[in-house]
Formats: structure tokens, C-alpha cells, sequence
């Protein structure tokens, strides 16, 4: 008969003198030796505790916890239940004080109840299973969780008692585990599916995995028409590249300081109804199976946008004529002198201010200034090129940059301002009002390389223009 080794030792410490010639005994042993090889399958406590059921100090509990069965505490019953052999295994020491040889049951103190115990002994008999129950034992050792296995052999029952204690923690700390994943699994459920943002996962390979309520009740991006398919088919071509390479930023990417990836980029979207919008994409990785994924939330910035471009507008233009305001214009006056410098480029300035525009107001009225002012922007912007900007720089005087002109073209710009203002006839509530207006140029030179030098010389000249009878144009001097 092979036997186990710890169940070897345990009989050479029972029957140092060698075992005894008895087949009940033998029988006895081949039964125990089967129960010891089936012991061999205990799991570890990695098994018990998966990383993805606990981590932390839940798991190290655990882990401290491990299962270490062996040995067992054999007691060997003859057909009156009395004691023949006794063995204490692990948990059991603190009984080793007295003899249990041929004692009766009730004597036994590490069985829970005589009564119930000899009820199992003798339903054993008369089983061909091996019968097996739990009970709990209060002990010098505290609590003990006993498990215990009965079968008969000819002339007698086995009990074979393991404490059990430390497993059924271990499998009650994996029970909890398992529980508090699963409802953080499903409170992740419910934070994705009814999160007010729309949210996508997307595996390694760029296909769908994941849509949530919002993305499929805001933006038709419905769950079922998208698993599986790729990410960027939801993407306008224009965007694609944009996309594919914050992708890949984000899949391969380091971890910022606060422990994650994630960016976002105005991305044009495409719903497989062929609606297309501006969306603010989010991405960011999560990993899932040892791969990164990439995880998205999209959000329609149209409107945004819309009114972001109409904050723009209002902050940078005059209300009443459409001129960028002053500071605008000087703001990009500058800009464009420094560019035009840098680059060895021509640029020019021209002021201009109404003729006599008080006597405007006294004689039509004030609105009727104004329409004269809103008019006269509207006809010089049909003669400005589209590098060309107009600002209006206070009252009824304003300025046209023109980029890339040298003095004497600027000249003939102004010139032609002159005589269109000259041949324009305003109509405000009936009457037809005529305007002229003045002009003064200057260019970018040696001598006037800063803006601020070349709009005081601009206004010199107007100052010359209109000191000389207005209605003219006249170049700065150098
Ligand atoms: N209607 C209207 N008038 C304005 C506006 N801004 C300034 N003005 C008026 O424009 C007039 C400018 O008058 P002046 O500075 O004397 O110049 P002018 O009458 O054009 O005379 P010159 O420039 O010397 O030819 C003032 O009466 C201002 O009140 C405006 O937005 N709308």
C-alpha cells in the first residue's frame, strides 16, 4: 500500500514499535490514504484570493491565512463507538492532555455533541459515502471550525477532523471579495450607462466595445450599430489624422504626474446617419486584460464654438460699423508691421477722417451720422483685398493697413477711397446726404519702421490733406 507521507508520519509517531498485524487496522489505513490523497488538491490561497476579487490589505490577510490542513485528528471507532486510536493533528495540541484510548464518545472534547456525532458514526455504518458535517467548537484556542468526515470499515467507523477554521475565513474573505467587485463592477455599470456626458470604449484594435445611454439618445450613436465596428469610421476624414495620432499618444504614451493619461481635441464627428458635428473628444487609456484601450467621451461644441467665434467678433469689431475697434486694429497693425519687417516687406497706413462730418450731424441729425459712417465702411470694404484691415480708431476717423503696399500704391488706394466717397449720394430717411473725406499715407521705411512711427506720420499727412482744403490725399514726408 502506498501511503502519504504526512499520513506515514503520523502512524510512525502513533505506532513507533511498527504496525501492529491487524487487517481492520490495515483496512482503516487505506481508507485514511485515500482521504489524504484527495487532501493533496487543497488550492492556494492565490486560487482563493484572485487579484481581481480584493487587493490591499484584504488580500495579505488572506494570504496570511493560508489553508494548512495537515495533519488531520483520526479517530478510530470499533462497532460500540468506543475509541480504539486516536491521532491530534493541527489545531487539535491543546487536547492532548488526557488519553482517549477506549474511551467513550461523550468523553471526547473536541466533539461538538456526543448525541449528534453518534447518530453520524452509526448512519455511517450502514452508508457506502464517506459522511461529512461541520460544527463549531469553543476551545481554549477560541473558535475552531471543524470539519469532519466519517465512513465505516469492517469492524468500525473512521472519523477523520480537520480544522477548517482558517479556510472557511480564507473562504469567507473571498466571498466579500467577490461580492464588493461585483457591486463595483456594477456601480461602474451604472456611472458609464447613465453618466450626462456620451462615453465609448474601443479595444486594442480601435473597434467598439462600449456606448453609453447618452451617446445613443444625444448623438444617434447607437450601441448596437457600433459594436465592433472601428472608432474611426465615426470620424470625418479631415479629422482622421488628428485622431489617429492622439490615439496613439494616449495608448502609448507615460502617465502624467496625477497617475493617468488623457487629452482632449476638437475632432469633427460623423453619426451613421450621416450627421456630422464638432465634438470635444476625451481620451484616455484604461487597460483591461494587460492591453490598452482607449476610452472616449465626446461632447457637440457646435454652439460653443458658435458663440465663442460671436464673442470674438463682438470683442474685436466697432458695433456700429463693423470696423475692428481700435484697440483690435492696432493690435494687428503691429503684428503686421513687425511680420512685414522681419520679412523685408512693403506694408502701408491710411488714415482718413470725414470732411466737415459735425455739419453731417447738425444738418441730418445724429442717426443719420451714424448711417453715414455705417455706409461709408460698407463701400470702402467693397475696395479692400482680403489681407487689408480696416479699424475705426475713434469718432469719423479710421485706418486701412495694407499689407505688402508700397507708398505710392497706398497712394492710389486712398485716391481711389477719395473719389468714391466723393461720388457716393447717402439716402437716410429721404434725404440724400454727400460726403467727402480726407486721407493721409505713409509707409514702412527706414524712417518709420515702428507702427507707432508710421500712423503719427500717416496723421501728419491727413493733418496736410485736410489743412490744404480736404477732400485730398496726401503722402508722408520723408
Ligand atoms: N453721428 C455720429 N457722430 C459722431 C460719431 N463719433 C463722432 N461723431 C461726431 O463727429 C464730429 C466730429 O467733428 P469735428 O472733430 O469737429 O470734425 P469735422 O466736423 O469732421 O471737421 P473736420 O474733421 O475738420 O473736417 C463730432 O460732432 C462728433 O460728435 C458717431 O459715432 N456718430
Amino acid at each position: 500500500m502506498i501511503m502519504h507521507h504526512l499520513l506515514l508520519d503520523q502512524v510512525n509517531q502513533s505506532f513507533p514499535g511498527g504496525l501492529p498485524d491487524n487487517e481492520q487496522l490495515r483496512q482503516f489505513l487505506f481508507n485514511v490514504s485515500e482521504t489524504y490523497n484527495n487532501l493533496e488538491q487543497v488550492v492556494t490561497p492565490e486560487e482563493w484570493v484572485p487579484d481581481s476579487c480584493c487587493q490591499g490589505p484584504k488580500k495579505e490577510k488572506a494570504k496570511s491565512v493560508t489553508p494548512l490542513p495537515f495533519p488531520d485528528t483520526l479517530l478510530l471507532f470499533d462497532a460500540d463507538n468506543n475509541i480504539l486510536c486516536c491521532s491530534l493533528g493541527k489545531g487539535f495540541e491543546s487536547f492532548a492532555d488526557r488519553e482517549y484510548h477506549q474511551q467513550p464518545l461523550e468523553v471526547v472534547p473536541f466533539v461538538h455533541d456526543a448525541t449528534v456525532f453518534t447518530e453520524v458514526l452509526n448512519k455511517a455504518v450502514s452508508s457506502e459515502d464517506i459522511l461529512s458535517f461541520d460544527y463549531q467548537l469553543e476551545s481554549s484556542e477560541g473558535k475552531q471550525h471543524i470539519e469532519a468526515r466519517i465512513y465505516a470499515y469492517p469492524g468500525g467507523t473512521v472519523a477523520v477532523l480537520r480544522d477548517v477554521s482558517e479556510l472557511r475565513l480564507a473562504e469567507s474573505l473571498r466571498r466579500d471579495s467577490y461580492q464588493r467587485a461585483k457591486n463595483t463592477q456594477e456601480q461602474l455599470m451604472q456611472v458609464f450607462s447613465s453618466a450626462p456626458v456620451a462615453m465609448m470604449v474601443c479595444d486594442e484594435q480601435g473597434e467598439i466595445t462600449m456606448v453609453n445611454t447618452y451617446a445613443e439618445a444625444h448623438y444617434g450613436l447607437m450601441a448596437e450599430q457600433l459594436i465592433g465596428k472601428t472608432a474611426e469610421a465615426l470620424i470625418s476624414p479631415a479629422s482622421l489624422p488628428r485622431y489617429r495620432d492622439l490615439a496613439e499618444q494616449v495608448l502609448t504614451g507615460d502617465l502624467n504626474n496625477m497617475g493617468y493619461i488623457g487629452v482632449h481635441a476638437d475632432i469633427e464627428v460623423r453619426t451613421p446617419t450621416g450627421r456630422r458635428f464638432l465634438a470635444e473628444v476625451g481620451f484616455s487609456r484604461i487597460f483591461y486584460m494587460g492591453r490598452p484601450w482607449l476610452a472616449h467621451t465626446f461632447a457637440d461644441i457646435t454652439e460653443r464654438k458658435r458663440l465663442e467665434s460671436e464673442l470674438r467678433i463682438l470683442a474685436s469689431t466697432d458695433p456700429l460699423t463693423g470696423a475692428l475697434n481700435r484697440r483690435q486694429f492696432l493690435l494687428n497693425a503691429e503684428r503686421e508691421v513687425n511680420s512685414a519687417r522681419r520679412h523685408g516687406q512693403a506694408l502701408s497706413l491710411v488714415v482718413m477722417d470725414v470732411d466737415w462730418f459735425k455739419t453731417i450731424n447738425d444738418n441730418f441729425g445724429h442717426a443719420a451720422g451714424d448711417a453715414v459712417l455705417k455706409e461709408m465702411v460698407a463701400i470702402l470694404s467693397t475696395i479692400l483685398r482680403q489681407q487689408d484691415q480696416l479699424g475705426r480708431l475713434g469718432g469719423e476717423e479710421f485706418a486701412v493697413l495694407l499689407p505688402g503696399t508700397e507708398i505710392a500704391a497706398a497712394e492710389r488706394v486712398a485716391e481711389r477711397f477719395r473719389t468714391c466717397l466723393d461720388d457716393a449720394r447717402i439716402e437716410h430717411q429721404g434725404e440724400v446726404i454727400k460726403l467727402t473725406a480726407s486721407f493721409g499715407v505713409a509707409g514702412l521705411c527706414r524712417e518709420y519702421d515702428q507702427f507707432f512711427d508710421i500712423i503719427n506720420a500717416a496723421d501728419d499727412a491727413l493733418y496736410e490733406a485736410k489743412s490744404r482744403g480736404r477732400n485730398r490725399v496726401a503722402c508722408a514726408e520723408l
